[in-house]
């Protein structure tokens, strides 16, 4: 990769030589040299949105690293808290640091009672769990004052936490609601997973004991989930956040972008589609009615990865882990079925589509007995802290407001007539 290019404006015959960096060149350097010509770029395919010192990735190699810390080595020996730290603070934590911060996160899971009767239990009886949590977030900041005071320290740091800690808690109140079960208030002698657990299936007192394989499936689940540099709902929490609206509203429009199907509604979206498909048997038709332009393979494709999706390998042996409790998900066998047709297929490998993080992962929670719903839900919960690190991260850049440029394709100057002469 040469260390700069050369540009020739040939409107004025200007040529002005700008540096690359790491592959980059900075917009402000492309405008010096041919000022007033912008990329066309809607999806920001072409385009680094920052400079993020939080996760690396490697779409072509298949590589996942949380601040220079390989993803395999995280779910393997961390847990989900150490991962939430580490993206915040760019350390892994010491012992003690360790024990203030979950003792912090623990200790803020709580949700205000109006939180819960007056907002939460106003919502239709069927609404999607995540239609509830992106408002539920949202609301979050009319009840903490300090909110907006993003450059106090002390501030961001305790909204950093409540917006961790009250996840599991919105969660599982979301869930509930929706089953028309009674809320269970946290239990906060448990652990993180074990908490939300708790709170998810609790039915009796004194206590809701999960199987400890299982308590860890979900912080596994919740680490690989944690960050993903400029994904989606990353961006919308970035471009939000560059606006300087509370870390409340910006976590709010992040959430809204993760439930789309195109990016956390996939694991929804995946087992909904296995379901359809029904037997193995089915597999190569389905194959080819997608490749005929009938809708796509949920849980394929990445716009970065153009290689197996590390999180999904590991997904994968941690679905084996689960299905010795919980026992087999039918629909694992039309799941791998379909890995194996899609990446034997012309279509897909000249495509370079392989499973994602979402293509296994709804086949867990399934077999954990969460309904597919809450699927985009169990999603969110650890993102929050990706979001966080990277809200965090821009304000101490103190980067600029996101402003992008149009290309205008409207109608030209025409003059206004009267509702009659129409
Ligand atoms: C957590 C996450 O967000 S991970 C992603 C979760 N989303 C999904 O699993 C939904 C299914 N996948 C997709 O919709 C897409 O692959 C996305 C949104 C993830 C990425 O989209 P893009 O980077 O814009 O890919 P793009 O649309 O350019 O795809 C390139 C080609 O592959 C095809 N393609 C992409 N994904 C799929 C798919 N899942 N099934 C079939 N074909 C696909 C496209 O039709 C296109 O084909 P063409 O070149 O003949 O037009
Ligand atoms: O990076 C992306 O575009 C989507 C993704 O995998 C994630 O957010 O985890």
């Amino acid at each position: 990769m040469p260390e700069s290019i050369t540009i020739t404006d040939n409107r004025t015959g200007v040529s002005v030589e700008i540096p690359i960096v790491d592959g980059t060149v900075s917009a402000a350097d492309w405008s010096k040299a041919l000022p007033g010509i912008w990329f066309l770029d809607p999806a920001l395919v072409s385009t680094a949105m920052a400079e993020s010192a939080i996760t690396y990735l490697d779409g072509e190699a298949g590589i996942l690293r949380y601040r220079g810390y390989p993803i395999e080595q995280l779910a393997e020996r961390s847990t989900y808290l150490e991962v939430a730290y580490l993206l915040l603070h760019g350390e892994l934590p010491t012992a003690s640091e360790l024990e203030t911060w979950v003792d912090e996160i623990t200790h803020h899971t709580f949700i205000h009672e109006n939180v819960r009767k007056r907002f939460l239990e106003g919502f239709h009886y069927d609404a999607h769990p995540m239609g509830i949590l992106v408002s539920a977030v949202a609301a979050l900041s009319t009840f903490y004052l300090d909110a907006k005071d993003i450059f106090d320290p002390d501030a961001r740091h305790r909204q950093i936490i409540r917006l961790i800690a009250k996840m599991p808690t919105l969660a599982a109140a979301a869930y509930r609601f929706s089953q028309g079960m009674p809320f269970v208030y946290p239990d906060n002698s448990l652990s993180f997973p074990a908490n939300f657990l708790s709170m998810m299936w609790k039915i009796a007192e004194p206590r809701y004991e999960a199987d400890p394989r299982l308590i860890r499936a979900i912080d596994v689940l919740f680490i690989l989930h944690a960050d993903h540099e400029q994904n989606c709902s990353t961006t919308a929490m970035r471009v939000t956040g560059s606006a300087h609206s509370d870390p409340y509203s910006s976590a709010a429009a992040a959430c809204a972008a993760l439930y789309g199907p195109r990016h956390g509604g996939a694991n929804e979206a995946v087992v909904r589609m296995l379901t359809e498909i029904g037997s193995i048997d089915n597999v190569p038709a389905f194959v080819e009615s997608i490749k005929r332009g009938h809708g796509i393979l949920q849980g394929f494709g990445h716009r970065v990865y153009k290689n197996y999706d590390p999180r999904a390998r590991i997904i994968k042996e941690v679905a084996y882990d689960v299905f010795e409790v919980t026992g087999k998900n039918p629909l694992l066998d039309i799941a791998l079925k379909l890995e194996e047709v899609a990446l034997s297929d012309e279509y897909f490998i000249s495509r370079k589509l392989y499973p994602n993080v979402d293509f296994y992962s709804g086949l867990i929670y399934q077999a954990m007995g969460f309904p597919v719903e809450m699927f985009p839900v169990l999603f969110a919960i650890p993102r929050m802290s990706g979001w966080l690190a990277h809200w965090n991260e821009l304000l101490d850049q103190d980067a600029k407001i996101v402003r992008p440029r149009q290309r205008y394709i409207g109608a030209p100057k025409r003059d206004y007539v009267p509702v009659e002469q129409r």
